[in-house]
């Protein structure tokens, strides 16, 4: 019984207790009931209030059950409908009985919310719910900016700034826009397409955010797409971790500010996602971001699971991982978190009183909870990831057997990646503060022999987009075990810094040659794969920078390219008339078995040019996409 009115009592303290939730219940040292099992029931009904106090209004059930109380009946229809066990309490208290004898009702009034959503499925509404999207009205008063991308697969920043942002200020600073009271907008530096805007404007309302033309996406969270890069030469792009599609959209909108014409862009992207509920969500961002017509869905299907051979993902040239994590960075996590109460309007008019016991006799009326943030530095006890996965973490133990548990299974992610035979450029991204999730998986991850046997790397500071290169936040040192250069190539973002990021951590692995291009390719095919000889019956080599030598290189084909194709290499079988002696007059044909059919320039597969030969995003707004 303790539980409930022990929840109720810290959810309902004044706002002027000070300390987040995490800080409040783990410093009381008199509870009755498990800390971590408090903190569960509170911050998940707190996620869930929203919905729970529409619930229990339609369902009236506080003028039939006068004992309880705004905040008990949310805790308690929280447990009764989505708890695995229902309410803790005997099956003869008075309390449960009070809220299960409307279970009906309860349960029809919960379907109905879950319909006014347009979700079709529990599993969806509780991804909805974790990803944040029901409470995109909060207007609170953190200092964090609210970063705002800018769609370009439906509109421009230019057209943005003209209408949605009519009448903002503009900021030179990012900290300018963060002043309480003001309309200002900053844009970014660093990536293209993304604005910093006063964080108490509202603009979840707006029908820029309803019809996708602007996503709410954190600056640091922009950063692993815009470091991917992909170009029409990196062929198809495999995001790993997909729900709920903030990054997935973002590669979507990259891909077409590289393509003039959108109905020439030949690329997909694979967008993997094992939860079933976040891949509804995953699928609804991306039908607002007006991504589909490029992004081919894998719907509760484990990226682990996939067969990096398979001809499906032959043209993989790009992988983005941006696995579970501990969350530890996000903003945000440390305050009290929002609670929606369910009006006691209708049970004041009956005269019913809240009891004295658990409940506060003067409940808020029907508006959201604000508690200022403290600072909670100490505070260890509890992790909840970023899937929304809560972890007591009563020890520094505790906390290294999570991490060690998170760890390995995003180091088993990436050396899933480095398998895709095409692929030559992949993002490893976390939103974890802990150099166990970060820096050391990308150690752990480059010492690995698939990693050296496929000739994977860092991808250096100089190799990489100007955005990421001149980003100031890098890598911790003593992470990298004192190697500048690795430390200087891992990218970090600060919570609580003078840029206004989420705790971030991005690192981006390169290969200059894709697997399949063997040795074998530096030797001459003819049209029908065999090898083409000289006089002596030696194989000819591919001379890269003769342009003497005449020639169509549509007449020859590499190893790679055949094998492709499912031929076998044969036994030599004498000269083929039309081959005899000649070589290709350009230099060779690289090997490259993501082309499509798109229009592909050779030299520019080479790592060393791609950067020169980016469109400069973000200096013009690109032009509008037509929408499919
Ligand atoms: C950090 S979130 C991804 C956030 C997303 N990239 C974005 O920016 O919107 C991690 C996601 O990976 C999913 N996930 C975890 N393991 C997976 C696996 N083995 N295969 C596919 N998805 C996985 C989780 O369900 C979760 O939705």
């Amino acid at each position: 019984m303790s539980l409930y009115y022990e929840a109720a009592d810290l959810l309902t303290a004044p706002t002027n207790a000070g300390g987040s939730l995490k800080s409040r219940i783990f410093s009381k040292k008199d509870l009755k009931s498990q800390p971590a099992q408090i903190y569960a029931l509170a911050i998940e009904t707190c996620k869930w209030s929203t919905v729970l106090k529409e619930v229990v209004e339609y369902a009236d059930l506080l003028r039939l059950e006068r004992k309880v109380t705004p905040i008990l009946s949310i805790l308690l229809v929280h447990d009764l409908l989505l708890a695995k066990r229902g309410i803790a309490l005997p099956a003869t208290h008075g309390l449960r009985t009070s809220i299960e004898r409307h279970k009906a009702r309860l349960q029809a009034e919960f379907t109905k919310a879950r319909i006014r959503r347009k979700l079709s499925t529990v599993e969806a509404l509780k991804a909805h719910i974790e990803s944040g999207l029901e409470n995109a009205s909060d207007t609170s008063d953190s200092p964090h900016p609210r970063w705002v991308r800018i769609n370009t697969l439906k509109t421009t920043l230019e057209d943005q700034l003209d209408t949605t942002f009519a009448g903002y200020e503009y900021a030179t600073t990012v900290d300018a826009v963060r002043q309480r009271g003001s309309k200002r907008l900053f844009i970014d530096n660093n990536i293209p397409n993304l604005l910093a805007i006063t964080p108490s404007i509202d603009m979840s309302k707006s029908d820029a955010y309803r019809s996708g033309d602007i996503i709410f996406q954190d600056k640091a969270s922009c950063f692993p797409a815009y470091l991917l890069d992909p170009l029409p030469e990196d062929g198809d792009i495999v995001d790993t971790c997909s729900a709920p599609g903030n990054k997935t959209t973002h590669i979507a909108a990259i891909l077409l500010a590289h393509n003039s014409e959108p109905d020439e862009c030949s690329q997909s992207i694979h967008a993997f996602e094992k939860n079933k509920g976040r891949a509804e969500t995953l699928e609804k961002m991306v039908n607002v971001a007006g991504s589909q017509p490029w992004t081919k869905l894998h719907p509760g299907q484990d990226f682990l699971k996939t067969d990096p051979d398979s001809p499906a993902y032959k043209n993989v040239g790009a992988l983005l991982l941006d696995p579970s994590c501990s969350g530890s960075g996000i903003v945000g996590r440390d305050e009290m978190p929002e609670l929606h109460l369910p009006n006691l309007k209708e049970a004041a008019k009956t005269g019913s009183k809240p009891p004295k016991k658990g409940g506060k006799a003067a409940e808020p009326k029907d508006e959201s909870r604000k508690r200022k943030r403290e600072d909670n530095a100490s505070s260890l006890e509890v992790m909840v990831d970023d899937d929304g996965e809560v972890t007591a973490v009563n020890s520094e133990e505790d906390l290294r057997v999570r991490l060690e548990a998170l760890s390995k299974f995003q180091l088993e992610l990436l050396f899933h990646a480095f398998k895709f035979p095409a692929a030559r450029k992949i993002t490893y991204s976390t939103c974890s503060i802990h150099a166990e999730e970060n820096e050391s998986v990308v150690q752990k991850a480059l010492a690995h022999p698939t990693a050296k046997e496929r000739g994977w790397r860092i991808q250096k500071r100089s190799e990489q987009i100007r955005g990421m290169r001149e980003w100031p936040v890098r890598g911790l040192i003593e992470a990298c075990n004192s190697n500048d250069e690795l430390a200087d190539a891992c990218i970090r973002a600060n919570k609580d810094d003078e840029h206004g990021t989420m705790g971030f951590f991005l690192a981006g692995f390169v290969r200059d040659q894709p697997e399949a291009v063997s040795l074998d390719a530096e030797f001459l095919r003819d049209e029908r794969g065999h090898l083409v000889r000289d006089l002596m019956g030696i194989p000819v080599r591919v001379q890269p920078q003769d342009d003497s030598i005449a020639g169509s290189k549509d007449n020859f084909k590499t190893l790679a390219q055949y094998q492709d194709d499912g031929e076998e290499e044969e036994e030599w079988a004498g000269f083929e008339d039309d081959v005899k002696e000649e070589v290709p007059k350009t230099k060779a044909i690289k090997a490259d078995p993501r082309s499509k059919g798109q229009k592909h320039d050779t030299s520019s597969t080479e790592k060393g040019n791609t950067m020169k030969k980016r469109p400069q995003l973000g200096i013009k707004p690109d032009k509008k996409r037509r929408k499919k």
